[in-house]
């Protein structure tokens, strides 16, 4: 498929997913399992896990990132992700087994890259085409339906451009999931066609850039 655009980011190239539209990037064991185990006391401590749901503007208003999350936006955002510009705003979902969320879009609040750090547990993330104007025609999940990707403990996923702003994404909710031919980021992880992998409880960390005027707009909307 089409990889141009995906050459943004230099230092990734080796972990462009192939079969995937514009653009995604898989980079697995991103963190050790001492940086995850770190990760995952902080957030339980604190209790600041937000239970599944969907991107609401609320969350624009986050307060300052804690130095231990400030770490990894500055690393991230080294690798040119948000062009130039630093990642000022981390969301954090906790997902049990048998827990998903359903397919959507993450919509204009952010800078259209998402960076995604998982902890505890591996999750499938599957991508859908847009329900099409054309409503005559019956369009079920399973025909929107174009991949998905293994998403394991400690690595970093980042999806831009088309993959970003045109499919949905979401996560079935299943306590297993069996590795098919459908996952297109099967050769940069360790699974195999045919694995069936047992979910664990799942800590996601999405790490993104909203740009500035964006904020202030919410700001304003707030008086
Ligand atoms: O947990 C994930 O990896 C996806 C979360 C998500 O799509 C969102 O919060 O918008
Ligand atoms: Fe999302």
């Amino acid at each position: 498929m089409e990889e141009s655009s995906c050459q943004a980011l230099k230092e990734l190239e080796h972990y462009v997913v192939k079969d995937a539209p514009p653009c995604v990037y898989y980079i697995p064991e991103y963190i050790t399992e001492a940086e995850e185990a770190y990760l995952l006391q902080q957030f339980w401590f604190r209790d600041r896990v937000r239970q599944g749901g969907l991107p609401h503007p609320k969350g624009m208003l986050a307060e300052k990132l804690p130095d231990w999350l400030q770490q990894y936006a500055e690393k991230i955002s080294a690798l040119g992700t948000f062009a130039g510009k630093t990642a000022n705003h981390v969301l954090v979902n906790e997902y049990n087994p048998g827990q998903g969320i359903m397919p959507h879009e993450d919509g204009p609040l952010y800078y259209p890259t998402v960076t995604t750090i998982s902890l505890g547990s591996h999750t499938v993330l599957d991508f859908y085409h847009p329900i099409s104007d054309v409503q005559d025609v019956p369009q079920t999940e399973e025909s929107r339906f174009l991949l998905s990707l293994l998403v394991e403990r400690r690595s970093l996923l980042i999806l831009r451009d088309s993959m970003y702003k045109h499919f949905l994404h979401g996560i079935q909710g299943a306590a297993q999931d069996t590795l098919t031919d459908r996952v297109a980021n099967l050769s940069l992880t360790s699974g195999y066609a045919g694995d069936c992998l047992t979910r664990g409880t799942r800590v996601s960390l999405t790490i993104r850039h909203v740009p500035k005027i964006l904020k202030t707009t919410l700001l304003f909307g707030k008086r």
